[in-house]
This record gives structure tokens, C-alpha cells and sequence, in this order.
């Protein structure tokens, strides 16, 4: 039986088609023409930060491990109050299926905050590039277990020229491995890489994922640790390890008060 992640980017590719049939590359691409440059979400997430990292705060509305995250949903109000608390970038989750996202969400984000946003989905076709930078992202998220080594590279000179930030994403030493030459500025662009602590064939967290594969790096690779914060703890582990920045969702977006939770994780 395929494991979830299989599941979800052959799902995505079905949708991708689809979605083509409705829009072309070259409608995407008339689209572009002529918008600013992307804020700077490489900058914005890899900063020296007085906090000890930097944060990037997603806006969940469900997940396959968690199901139903928040149900007064408003991504736009959640966006805000991330902001105000000290956010530094926004990931926004705009797959439908299996998040409850919305493509929109990127669009209406990024009007209302000053920060970079992040479109975070399966990006797995040139033509969903594209679609991220119409819509206003500022970085893209591309999960190496889901794609040939060669078209990752594809995307992610397509993203360069787009001046999009590409979060690469990585959970085991072999992908880190395959990958770790692309990370950085300038030579390929701006990229950042992402450990995830979420196995996403078994969406077990593990916490030690991060300083495992960290300890494989040079310091100066900038790492986003990803996924399983749940405590003030768990944030200090990470800027012990040497992180320059925690992606985090579920925890702030199922507690009732997020600025509350937001000051108790990142003070
Ligand atoms: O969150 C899931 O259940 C999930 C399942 C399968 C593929 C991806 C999944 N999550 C995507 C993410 O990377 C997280 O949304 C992100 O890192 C934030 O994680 P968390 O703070 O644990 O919500």
C-alpha cells in the first residue's frame, strides 16, 4: 500500500493536470509579468534573530495526522496575529485535500502582513511554480522524498529566476546527502534548507531528527527545523542545535489564544 506521502503527490499530479486544462503555463506567465520582486524570505529566515532564532508561523487549518486543527478558521485574522506577536515569515498550507487549504489564502496573506509568505503544498510541476508566484508567494516549499533529484534542481533554478525562496525539504541522511550542495546563496539562489522531523511515510515526529542531520552539515548551512514543537523546551533544544529558524503550525494554530501561545513558546 503507497504511504501517505505517496498517496498525497499522486493525488497532487491528478490535480496539477487538471488544473492545466483551466489555466496555461502561459497564462501563469503573462500573469508575472511585471510584479515586484519577492520579499526576501531567505533574509527574513536566516537573520541573526535577539530571540536566538527566527520564526516562521503556519496557518493550519487540518492535517492527515491531526484531522480538524482549528475550526473558526480565518487565515488572514490567524496571519495577523502572527505578525504582531514577531513572526518572521508565514508559511500558508494551501493544499485542498488533505489541509483544508486554498490557493487564495497565499493572496489574501500576503496583503495583509509585511513579512514574506511561504506557499506551502506539494510542489511537484513547473506550471504549480508558476502558480505560486502568481499568487504572491515569496517562497516555495519542495520536499526532496517527492521528487527525482533532477527535477528538484529543475524547480528550483525555475524558482531562482522567479525570485522565489525555495525551502528544500529533507527528513532522512540520504536526501540530505543528495541535496546539501544546492543549499545557500548565491550560487543556486536563495535556498534554505528544511529538516523535518515528521517522517512523512509514517507522520511520526522525532525532535533528534533535526540535530541528527544538523551534525552532517557545515555551521554556516542555514537549517529550518520543521515540525513537532509543541513546547518552550522544544524551542530552546532547537536554538541549542543551531538552527536559524522553527517552522511551526499545529500548536498555535489549535490553541484558542495564539498570541498567548505564541509568547509562551518564543517569549
Ligand atoms: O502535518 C501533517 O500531518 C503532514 C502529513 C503529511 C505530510 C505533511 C504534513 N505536514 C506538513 C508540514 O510540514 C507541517 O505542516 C509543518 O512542518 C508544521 O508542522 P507542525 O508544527 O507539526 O504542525
Amino acid at each position: 500500500m503507497a504511504n501517505i506521502l505517496d498517496q498525497i503527490v499522486a493525488d497532487k499530479r491528478r490535480e496539477v493536470r487538471d488544473r492545466q486544462t483551466q489555466v496555461s503555463l502561459d497564462q501563469l506567465k503573462a500573469r508575472i509579468v511585471g510584479l515586484p520582486r519577492c520579499r526576501n524570505f531567505y533574509k527574513a529566515v536566516t537573520k541573526p534573530n535577539r530571540r536566538g532564532l527566527n520564526v516562521i508561523a503556519e496557518v493550519k487549518k487540518a492535517s492527515p495526522s491531526a484531522g480538524l486543527i482549528r475550526a473558526d478558521f480565518d487565515p488572514v485574522a490567524i496571519a495577523r496575529t502572527y505578525e504582531r506577536c514577531g513572526a518572521d515569515a508565514i508559511s500558508v498550507l494551501t493544499d485542498e485535500k488533505y489541509f483544508q487549504g486554498k490557493l487564495e489564502y497565499v493572496e489574501q496573506v500576503k496583503q495583509a502582513v509585511e513579512v514574506p509568505v511561504l506557499r506551502k503544498d506539494f510542489i511537484v510541476d513547473l506550471w504549480q511554480v508558476y502558480e505560486s508566484r502568481a499568487a504572491g508567494a515569496d517562497a516555495i516549499l519542495l520536499i526532496a522524498d517527492a521528487l527525482p533529484p533532477g527535477e528538484l534542481m529543475d524547480l528550483m533554478i525555475a524558482a531562482t529566476e522567479l525570485t522565489l525562496t525555495v525551502l528544500v525539504e529533507v527528513h532522512q541522511a540520504d536526501a540530505l546527502l543528495s541535496v546539501r550542495s544546492l543549499i545557500g546563496f548565491p550560487e543556486h539562489g536563495y535556498s534554505v534548507l528544511g529538516i523535518n522531523n515528521r517522517d512523512l511515510t509514517t507522520m511520526t515526529v522525532d525532535l533528534n531528527t533535526t540535530s541528527r542531520l544538523k551534525g552532517m552539515l557545515d555551521d554556516d548551512v542555514p537549517v529550518v527545523a520543521e515540525s513537532g514543537v509543541r513546547t518552550r523546551g522544544d524551542v530552546e533544544r532547537l536554538i541549542g542545535v543551531g538552527v536559524r529558524a522553527v517552522l511551526i503550525g499545529q500548536t498555535l494554530c489549535e490553541h484558542s489564544d495564539i498570541a498567548e501561545k505564541f509568547a509562551e513558546l518564543f517569549g
